[in-house]
């Protein structure tokens, strides 16, 4: 995304088709929300989840530079180290405080890649991320951790960023919902404001 920095990109690992559509789907929503301008999902290409994010880029606007699906961990980490020159962050409950280690990973400077898992992760992850982060010791969701992570690596700044190229986009309202249509038709934006 545009002006929000340190670029940032979610490597997820673990997707298992017939179980993780939905949460798998909801990784990549919350990356593309919070500021995250590349997503990867490795080892699989679930053409549903895809579908489901290019849906939403396609009316809500432009969040990602690159959604990709199918290589292996390795390789994305090894796209992310080579060509984007930037570090590895694993959220797990095992790390370190996000809340010691945020400043230090700001400071890199870097673009930074955000691997989330599943079920279990495998062991090398830990040893090849540069920052094993724990968002509390609990056990959670990849969601909740990837959105408190980019929220605090972010500040706040990606919530309302405008999205480029989108089709529909909310005005904040007090009550009901207000959806505007731009350059849209007038069945879009009705449909939009059923309440
Ligand atoms: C269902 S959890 C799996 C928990 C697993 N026992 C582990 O190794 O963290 C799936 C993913 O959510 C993320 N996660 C869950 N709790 C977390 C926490 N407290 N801090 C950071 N990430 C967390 C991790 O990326 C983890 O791989």
């Amino acid at each position: 995304m545009e002006g929000i920095e340190p670029q940032a990109g979610i490597l997820r690992l673990g997707h298992r088709p017939k179980r993780d559509k939905r949460i798998t789907t909801h990784t990549a929503l919350v990356a593309r929300a919070f500021g995250a301008s590349y997503y990867f999902l490795s080892e699989v290409c679930d053409m549903s989840v895809m579908d489901n994010v290019l849906s939403v880029e396609k009316r809500w606007g432009r969040g990602f530079k690159l959604v990709s699906c199918g290589l292996s961990y390795k390789d994305y980490i090894s796209i992310w180290r080579n060509y984007m020159k930037g570090v590895i962050v694993h959220l797990t409950m095992y790390g370190l405080e996000l809340e010691r280690e945020i400043d230090g990973i700001k400071k890199a400077g870097k673009p930074v890649l955000i691997i989330i898992g599943s079920e279990k992760v495998p062991g090398e992850i830990y040893k090849i991320a540069d920052f094993n982060i724990s968002v509390g010791n609990q056990p959670h969701s990849e969601v909740a951790a990837l959105a408190i992570f980019l929220d605090r690596l972010y500040n706040g700044q990606e919530l309302y960023y405008k999205f480029e190229d989108a089709k529909v986009q909310i005005e904040p309202s007090a009550s009901g919902k207000k959806v505007i249509s731009i350059g849209g038709n007038k069945d879009e934006k009705e449909k939009y404001n059923d309440a």
